[in-house]
């Protein structure tokens, strides 16, 4: 990689919202994917940085498969999106998307920088920052040179009680970063017949000081972001989409105080 000038875009960001995971597979591009479109139906003006650079999810889930994003000099401009989200990740930078990214963490921690430094993001209300899994030395670089406003923690119920000790929530509280709040995903499941959730974990005492942002049970429709993208129309997702949207708003406002 050619070494970037020390130039920076002078973006305007009143928002990054971090989201992370004790471990991968839980549901943490889906719920920045979520949350993204939530804030976007809102109104307001949202990036998402794809900063899971050897497992880049992001373009899949808005149903994006080749190179997308165009450079302006030594800058980069980021894709928008049908929805009209600016996104940035490395699998929209790569002739192709499965070839992996077989990078040492320096190298990997540039890059992060760039997409943050380097990306003509403008004006923004919310950046929502993708975050590799676990306590990966890029999402230490993220917490430390990134002005983070907030962090989601996404985790599955058999995830939970490592989670409260989990390294990740300890690496953020040392960091200084507040956590808004954790999103428990795959939660239980819908019954097809009736519509009651059926939640197959018992609930973790020990999560009863956390403050839970969203709840959201196993749900083919989420299961199928990637190949039929996901109606905003539906009531369901609509309910989820309002829940997870002003929970984080709300807690967004406490944080700040
Ligand atoms: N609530 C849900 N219901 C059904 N399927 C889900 C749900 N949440 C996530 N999935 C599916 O689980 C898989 C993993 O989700 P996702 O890619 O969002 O996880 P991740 O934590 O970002 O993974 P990685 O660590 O690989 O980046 C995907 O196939 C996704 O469609």
């Amino acid at each position: 990689m050619e070494q970037p000038s020390s130039q920076k875009v002078d973006n305007k960001i009143t928002h990054v919202i971090g989201v992370m995971s004790g471990k991968g597979g839980v549901g943490k591009s889906t719920v920045s994917y979520l949350l993204s479109l939530a804030l976007k139906l809102r109104g307001y003006r949202v990036g998402i940085l794809d900063a899971d650079l050897t497992g880049a999810s992001m373009p899949r889930l808005f149903q994006l498969k080749k190179k997308k994003i165009k450079t302006e000099g030594e800058f980069l401009i980021p894709f928008e999106t049908q929805q009209g989200i600016k996104l940035v990740s490395m699998n929209l930078l790569l002739p192709e998307e499965d070839k992996p990214l077989i990078w040492r963490a320096p190298l990997l921690n540039q890059a992060i920088m760039q997409f943050w430094e380097k990306v003509i993001w403008g004006e923004l209300d919310f950046l929502v920052v993708d975050l590799p899994p676990g306590t990966a030395d890029v999402v230490l670089t993220v917490m430390q040179k990134i002005p983070l406003s907030g962090l989601v923690v996404v985790t599955t119920p058999h995830d939970m009680v490592s989670m409260i000790v989990s390294k990740s929530v300890s690496m953020a509280q040392a960091m200084e970063v507040p956590i808004l709040g954790i999103v428990e995903n795959m939660s239980g499941v819908i019954c097809p017949h009736c519509g009651n959730t059926i939640d197959f974990f018992p609930r973790d005492e020990k999560l009863s000081d956390m403050i839970t942002l969203a709840k959201i049970p196993l749900n083919t429709k989420l299961a199928s972001i990637s190949t039929k993208g996901l109606s905003v129309s539906d009531e369901e997702i609509q309910n989820l989409l309002t829940t997870l949207v002003e929970n984080t708003l709300k807690r967004l406002e406490e944080v700040k105080e």
